[in-house]
């Protein structure tokens, strides 16, 4: 272990990441020289909304890059169901058994956040969401929590740790406003100072009620007032936000925006969406439910053949046209314009594919924008 309570990177790729009762059992195997050949699947029995978003695949391949193993998955981004094998291994038990653990942590951690994200943006309808939730996770993965947000499609993120190429976003902090004698005058010191590309987003609810704090930050140059009333203030929400619309509109300030943060739920974002110009949201999507993935074997030595509660044999996932989807075994031919969301991604340890976020992103935003919903 090195200064902090993390794992390194060597270690993932290494297998030494892994559930105790791999390594004992690849011992026991490696003394009987038994080691089939074995196709698993990663599937999720259920998942905490009806569709999910794929994510984590990147990690997955740069993992079993090297290793004796074929991988066949849904491109990161693809929306699947409960019960779709998004991914198979092919390969000798043995060669890939110890990273179990870490196969499935990339994919259920990644896929949730991806999810929760897609789903927000559904409960926005249009408007701009922003991730602002790496300080609810674990530091060491924040760059992980944002790559996922923005996959599901946020517009932005606020950890500068995200990769690169992720907007950032982020206005002040209370802390900010509270160091100078008076939120004008904090206001004032960041519409002179900050960088020319930083939105003047002023935080309007710090000491005083919000329709007072933003009609007094419009008038020191806010673009937009940021509310993060506490929930001990709360009531009703969507009736704070029109109170604060109107005083603005009222006092002059129009095209002053309002964006909204602070414990925000999707019913939140759902019932202001169309009074709150923008989200800053952070346990909602950081904080997201992993998808409760599984890995099993469906075939042994070249036979379909599985544990009591899952399906045998390797399968396909197919989109057909209008949107349904069909799962049918893999030796059965393709339905007619039917599109196999299962494609090659690593042929005998070598990468196919490199996933791009932004194509993963792209794939999510046009099932989003689809009249049709998720399909
Ligand atoms: O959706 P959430 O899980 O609440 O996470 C995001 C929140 O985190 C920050 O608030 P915080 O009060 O921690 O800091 P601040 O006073 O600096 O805004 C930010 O202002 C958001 O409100």
């Amino acid at each position: 272990m090195g200064w902090f309570e993390v794992v390194g990177e060597d270690a993932i790729r290494n297998g030494e990441c892994t559930d105790v009762y791999f390594k004992r059992v690849v011992e026991v195997m490696e003394r009987d020289g038994v080691n089939p050949q074995v196709t698993m699947e990663v599937t999720a029995a259920s998942l905490p909304d009806p569709w999910a978003v794929f994510c984590g695949l990147d990690d997955v391949i740069k993992l079993l890059e090297g290793l004796p193993v074929d991988v066949d998955a849904m491109p990161e981004g693809t929306i699947f169901c409960p019960n779709e094998p998004v991914l198979r291994i092919s390969g000798r038990y043995r060669d890939f058994a110890v990273y179990e653990t870490a196969i499935l942590g990339f994919l259920c951690h990644a896929s949730g956040v991806a999810t929760a994200a897609a789903h927000m943006k559904v409960a926005a309808a249009g408007r701009p969401v922003y991730s602002f939730g790496s300080r609810r996770q674990h530091p060491a993965i924040a760059a992980m929590i944002e790559r996922a947000a923005w996959i599901g499609g946020v517009d932005g993120v606020s950890n500068t740790a995200a990769p690169e190429g992720i907007p950032l976003a982020g206005t002040m902090p209370h802390a900010f406003v509270m160091c100078y004698p008076t939120p004008e005058d904090a206001w004032l010191a960041f519409a002179h100072s900050a960088g020319p590309d930083v939105p003047r987003v002023m935080l309007a609810d710090t000491f005083s009620d919000e329709k007072d704090e933003a009609v007094r930050a419009a008038a020191c140059g806010a673009e937009a007032v940021r509310l993060d009333t506490p929930r001990s203030r709360r009531g009703d929400l969507r009736a704070i936000v029109e109170e604060v619309r109107w005083e603005l509109d009222i006092h002059g300030y129009p095209e002053v925006k309002i964006f909204l943060s602070g414990g925000l739920t999707r019913a939140d974002v759902a019932a202001c969406h169309n009074v709150a110009d923008a989200f800053g949201i952070g346990g909602a999507i950081a904080n997201a439910p992993v998808i409760d993935f599984a890995l099993d074997i469906v075939e042994l030595k070249g036979r379909a053949f599985a544990k009591r509660g899952k399906r045998s044999g390797v399968k396909q996932v197919y989109e057909l046209p209008g949107g349904h989807r069909l799962t049918l075994p893999a030796q059965t031919p393709a339905p007619k314009d039917a599109v196999p969301l299962l494609v090659p991604s690593v042929r005998n340890g070598a990468p196919v594919v490199r996933p791009r976020m932004e194509d993963a992103r792209e794939r999510v935003l046009s099932r989003l924008r689809a009249p049709a919903g998720r399909g």
